[in-house]
């Protein structure tokens, strides 16, 4: 028998296995389609012409002509246009199935933490309300304004741990944890979250968009959940709110494909803080080969959606530059893998934080248009908050 007749099988590995091996520089990400584990630097990815997918595609052609298997592209995007992104072709792949049954972690993230609200909730209404402003001169029409909590930990904060508090709060959500260290950082940076919102997802020709807006914190009791989802798909603030998102994701993807499939109204999705109008939308690609046509050359296509940033686009950029005194970083960009085959899965960075050393920067957005109120739309924030205020052991602050 000669050598290269034996055939090894591939390696299998348990989801919560992937989830316990990740450490502070890996790159972990999950949902329901499944775990991926990655580890190692064997290419970094940079933007051309202010996109990755062409980059990317040649990478993983560069990694597989070498022999890596199962090469992808992992990372992160931040969310200003041009922003820095943390793209790489890792050196080891690990993959598993949707997380099951994940066990919450024996250790605490971190330890007596201070809380610092960048603004403090009246700036953040003030904001809102200038918004309001320019929605009611005609310069805009929705844009999302976020606020950030800056939490600081006695002890450097332990993101392996934050991680695995997530994907056990909701292990159906995309969790995702990518290094995004900087120069000049002290310590590692880790961008991890637990978001309810598929930027795209591309299996083969087939590809899938979920956006969500309009939104109603879940209370934890099931008759005024139920009187806050009926008033949610009654909204017709909410639904315009929604119809602006959905439209734009659906008119972007109609570039790329054939039969979209947009249904007529949106579905109310829960999550373990939130109720959020959502909107499944498939489609099939036109030109799969086409390095455009990628799961990351259709994130970066998509991004940023009016789920987080506005419409018009560029009016809600100028907007969020001038209304919120934090740098979003990384929140509200994109975090996700993609194959050599086109094929991956890009979730849009939100219920998500930046960690480095003994701090965790987490932000949460909410849409305003016409008929928004700013103190909804703090207590809105509030509940946002919750998903990773609760896997830091914190409760509601602000
Ligand atoms: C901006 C965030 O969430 C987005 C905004 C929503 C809204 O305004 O209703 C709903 C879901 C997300 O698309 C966030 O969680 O920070």
């Amino acid at each position: 028998m000669s050598l290269s007749a034996v055939v090894r099988p591939r390696p299998v590995h348990l989801s919560a296995d992937l989830l316990a091996a990740y450490l502070t520089g890996s790159f972990y990400f999950s949902s329901a389609r499944g775990t991926l584990l990655a580890d190692g630097v064997r290419a970094h990815v940079r933007a051309t012409g202010g996109t990755h997918a062409p980059a990317a595609a040649e990478a993983l052609e560069a990694a597989a002509t070498a022999g890596l298997p199962d090469p992808v592209v992992v990372g992160a995007v931040g969310f200003r246009p041009g922003a820095r992104a943390g793209l790489v072709v890792p050196a080891v792949v690990r993959r598993a199935g949707a997380p099951a049954d994940p066990r919450p972690p024996a250790v605490a993230p971190g330890t007596d933490w201070r809380v610092t609200p960048r603004p403090g909730p009246a700036a953040y209404a003030e904001a809102v309300r200038r918004a309001l402003e320019l929605i009611d001169g005609g310069e805009l029409r929705k844009v999302v304004l976020a606020r950030c909590l800056e939490l600081t930990s006695a002890s450097p904060v332990w993101v392996p741990a934050l991680l695995a508090r997530l994907v056990h709060a909701d292990p159906a959500c995309y969790a995702f944890a990518a290094d995004v260290t900087a120069p000049g950082d002290p310590a590692p940076r880790t961008l991890v979250g637990a978001s309810p919102e598929l930027l795209v997802s591309r299996r083969g020709a087939t590809v899938t968009a979920n956006p969500l807006a309009g939104s109603a914190p879940r209370s934890g009791d099931d008759a005024v959940d139920r009187e806050r989802i009926a008033a949610l798909r009654a909204s017709a603030k909410d639904l315009g709110e929604h119809a602006h998102t959905a439209d734009r994701v659906a008119e972007v993807l109609a570039g790329f494909c054939t039969d979209l499939r947009v249904p007529e109204r949106p579905e109310v999705i829960g999550t373990p803080t939130m109720w959020h109008l959502s909107t499944r939308i498939t489609g099939r690609l036109r030109d799969p080969a086409d390095p455009a046509s990628s799961a990351l050359g259709l994130a970066e296509a998509l991004h940023p959606t009016p789920a987080v940033c506005g419409v018009p686009t560029d009016g809600a950029l100028a907007a969020i530059e001038e209304l919120e005194p934090e740098d979003r970083g990384y929140y509200a960009g994109m975090a996700g893998w993609t194959g050599l085959d086109g094929d991956g899965e890009w979730a849009v960075a939100i219920r998500s934080a930046e960690v480095c050393d003994r701090t965790v920067r987490l932000f949460a957005g909410a849409g305003i248009v016409a008929g928004s109120d700013p103190r909804a739309e703090l207590a809105e924030t509030a509940a946002k908050f919750r998903t990773l205020l609760r896997a830091v052991g914190l409760t509601d602050v602000v």
